[in-house]
């Protein structure tokens, strides 16, 4: 099944609260897309890697956790390794804070690789309006849920957007994970 499949409360809240605290600690840069080009006009966020900051590692392994039950279940991919860093995206509606309708699956060594993405939702759905993460595995839209801790994991080539914040800010983590090419 290549729909994306949900996890409720993957991270607590105060596990969220300690993530955005991380990512603080790292350096934090203007979003660039998958190719390296920087166009505003189709996404507009702050990305922060985990890798960059301190004490990291029961991240990963949750989200290593996350991915292995994920993907007995409902994907069956040959994935290998986290071969990018995770992720933090902050989308304050402020700065216009949004993502145009794109794949994952990018040009780059490494970014042709990414056959899994997961994103948690870091924020409380009361901290925002619009930012909402929608992914298209057919002709019908589906939203990801806006719970805070919440995951989604879905194929890196599904095409997905991020709708435009229109009050506060959306946090979110993503992860992607690599493996051979698809056959
Ligand atoms: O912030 C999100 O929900 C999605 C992020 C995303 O699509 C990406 O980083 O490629
Ligand atoms: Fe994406």
């Amino acid at each position: 099944m290549l729909t994306p499949k949900t996890v409720p409360a993957a991270f607590s809240p105060a596990e969220c609260d300690r993530i955005l605290a991380l990512a603080k600690t790292a350096p934090r840069r203007e979003a660039q897309l998958v190719g390296q080009q920087h166009d505003p006009s189709q996404r507009r966020a702050t990305l922060s890697w985990l890798d960059e900051a301190e004490e990291t590692g029961w991240v990963a392994d949750r989200l290593a956790d996350l991915v292995r039950v994920a993907n007995r279940e409902s994907f069956g991919f040959d994935l290998t390794e986290f071969a990018e860093s995770a992720q933090v995206a902050e989308y304050p509606a402020a700065t216009g804070g949004h993502f145009d309708w794109h794949a994952d699956i990018g040009e780059g060594p490494v970014a042709r690789r990414r056959k899994l993405t997961l994103v948690v939702q870091l924020s409380d759905p009361g901290a925002y309006a619009g930012g909402a993460l929608e992914i298209m595995p057919s002709a019908q839209v589906i939203a990801a849920p806006r719970e805070r801790g919440s995951a989604i994991l879905f194929p890196s080539f599904l095409l997905h957007r991020v709708t435009p914040v229109t009050e506060g800010t959306r946090a979110s983590l993503t992860q992607w994970v690599h493996g051979p090419a698809f056959r």
